[in-house]
């Protein structure tokens, strides 16, 4: 995803999803009694959804706010349009990177969110373990929110099987969302967080729908996120996306059109998944420790007292 402006255009979906999801979770953050807060944002994009929705609802002395993506385009569009907010900036991060994490980023937050990102890595627990590193090491927490399932990931597969787009789409199961198959997407994810280390983990999973208002909306949202239109020569991009409308037509017959035949409406069912979590201090971590070693030597000593 490089079309930072195409993306600020067309993701009105994106931005009432964020916006509701805020009303909802922003009170679980555990704000820092100084109030020198530094959140991190994951996979921000264009950066309209981290300064409308969250920056605002930063505490008014807070120390930063840091935008992040692993697309250069789209956070050196981003410094562009935000960089006179004070306390902002821009950094390109690829949250699924194997490699050793920016120093000056490592235990740095108190907060890490993250809107309409993860669903794009197939890496979920380099991920997680990514973003708990990212966190302060006193403690902090998360606030995740990606796609666990959405009908344009069985629109990319069928896409992907026809003569003419299999050539650009081979590496199709990576665009499709880890989640988007699973029988539990809650479960699944819950002990992700879990064997990360988080703790405090609640995830919802919360079934969704919206409307494309017209063809052109529609087909203005594929052009904004469609990872396999960069591949395909410019002239065959009506092909491509006029076979992308008829796959959500017939094919999963989410078109309806209207009695006078003319408005074309297309229904997209989708999962968002919403996780919140924290990070427990250093030394709440080592009490949890003892804790379960002390449990799991009284459970033996239990045992040993049974058999003799
Ligand atoms: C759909 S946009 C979401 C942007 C913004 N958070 C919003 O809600 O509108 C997804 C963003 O995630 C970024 N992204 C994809 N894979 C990433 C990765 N491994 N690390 C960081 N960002 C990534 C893309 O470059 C893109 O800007
Ligand atoms: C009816 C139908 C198949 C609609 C899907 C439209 C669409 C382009 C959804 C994109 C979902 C997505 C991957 C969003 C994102 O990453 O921001």
């Amino acid at each position: 995803m490089n079309q930072a402006c195409l993306y600020q255009r067309a993701n009105e979906v994106q931005r009432y999803d964020a916006e509701e999801i805020l009303q909802e979770y922003a009170e679980k953050f555990v704000w820092r009694h100084d109030g020198l807060d530094c959140l991190l944002d994951v996979g921000t994009g264009s950066g309209d959804v981290l300064m409308d929705f969250i920056y605002p609802i930063m505490p008014k002395q807070f120390q930063s706010v840091v935008g992040s993506d692993v697309s250069r385009k789209m956070m050196q569009f981003a410094e562009k349009c935000y960089s006179r907010e004070k306390q902002c900036s821009f950094r390109v991060l690829d949250i699924a990177t194997k490699d050793k994490l920016p120093e000056d980023m490592v235990g740095g937050f108190d907060h890490v969110t993250s809107f309409y990102c993860l669903h794009w890595i197939q890496n979920q627990r380099q991920a997680l373990q990514n973003i708990y590193d990212l966190l302060r090491p006193e403690g902090g927490d998360c606030l995740l929110v990606f796609l666990a399932t959405n009908p344009v990931f069985d629109v990319y597969k069928l896409l992907s099987k026809s003569t003419q787009w299999s050539p650009y789409m081979k590496d199709v199961h990576r665009f499709i969302s880890p989640l988007h198959y699973s029988s539990d997407p809650k479960m699944e994810y819950t002990k992700m967080l879990k064997e990360t280390g988080f703790t405090d983990i609640q995830v919802d999973l919360k079934e969704k729908v919206y409307i494309y208002e017209g063809l052109e909306t529609l087909k203005d949202n594929v052009k904004a996120v469609c990872p396999f239109l960069d591949r395909i020569p410019l002239s065959r991009h009506n092909s491509f996306l006029d076979d992308f409308v008829n796959i959500v037509s017939h094919d999963l017959d989410l078109r309806h059109i209207e009695a006078n035949g003319e408005i074309q409406k297309f229904i997209s069912p989708y999962k968002l998944l919403v996780a919140y979590a924290k990070k427990p201090a250093l030394i709440e971590n080592l009490l949890n420790d003892l804790i379960i070693s002390v449990e799991a030597e009284a459970g033996e000593a239990e045992e040993k007292k049974h058999i003799n």
